[in-house]
């Protein structure tokens, strides 16, 4: 299997301080995620996950370790790459989704799932077009489509944002509590295309509260629980 992420003794934890204390989010985690391949993450509430996430997708640096990323660039450790190369790659190979949509002020539903179609050259037409069949498949009432999700209910905000996130394939995909406030017909949607994704190689690594939706998509556990064993077999979910 072709590799596309290999994390190597990641560290982070965060300095606090007014308290002049240190908490550690995670120690010295490693592991690796090949093209194709779903990867859960599980632990106690506090294990890092989120933190482990972001980190991955550099929103926080490290305090050591490597994050050895296959670009179509060639590799690149995300612990140490230049912002500008990390906030590229951001728009063209590694997507992360989270329960919240940050929706800007005057812009419609329509728009905002169009973007990265936009951003990658598509014509507009085509674009919207596509955009609006993805908000269809997430349950989107087209009445709502050209409207601004600044003032749509948390579901509706959700589904904006996976429908964006999840418009084109990415290489590497972090999922943190995507499904936290879907109707069954919504987690349904994301969880067929996740399988679509994972068909076409995507590698991702998500947080599930309820793995039950994924259950089949999951090829390995990494429990970030401090003492768990690093690796199971998905059986043990
Ligand atoms: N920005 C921050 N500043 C300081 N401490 C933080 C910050 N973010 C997270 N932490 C701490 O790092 C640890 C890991 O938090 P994290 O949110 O990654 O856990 P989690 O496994 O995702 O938890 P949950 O299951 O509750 O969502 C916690 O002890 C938390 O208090």
């Amino acid at each position: 299997m072709t590799q596309v992420l290999e994390i190597d003794r990641l560290t982070k934890g965060f300095s606090l301080h007014h308290l002049e204390k240190d908490i550690p989010a995670f120690e010295d985690i490693s592991f690796g995620v090949a093209a194709g391949e779903f990867v859960l993450l599980k632990g106690a509430n506090g294990a890092g996950k989120s933190t482990l996430l972001r980190t991955l997708y550099r929103s926080y640096l490290p305090l050591s370790g490597e994050i050895r990323f296959h670009s179509s660039y060639g590799l690149i450790d995300l612990a140490r790459a230049a912002d500008v190369d990390v906030a590229h790659l951001r728009r063209t190979e590694i997507g992360f989704i989270t329960q919240f949509l940050t929706a800007r002020p005057r812009v419609s539903a329509e728009a905002i799932v169009a973007e990265p179609l936009r951003l990658a050259g598509w014509d507009s037409q085509a674009a919207l077009d596509s955009a609006r069949k993805a908000l269809e498949t997430f349950g989107v009432k087209p009445d709502l489509w050209a409207a601004y999700p600044t003032t749509f209910s948390g579901g509706e905000q959700q589904k904006v944002n996976l429908a964006r996130a999840l418009i084109l394939p990415q290489k590497l995909l972090m999922l943190d509590e995507p499904t936290a406030s879907l109707d069954a017909n919504a987690r349904g949607a994301l969880v067929a295309r996740l399988q679509e994704l994972k068909d076409q190689g995507t590698a991702m690594i998500g947080v599930f509260h309820h793995p039950d939706d994924v259950m089949h998509l999951i090829d390995r556990v990494i429990d970030l629980t401090p003492d768990a064993a690093p690796e199971e077999e998905r059986d043990d979910v």
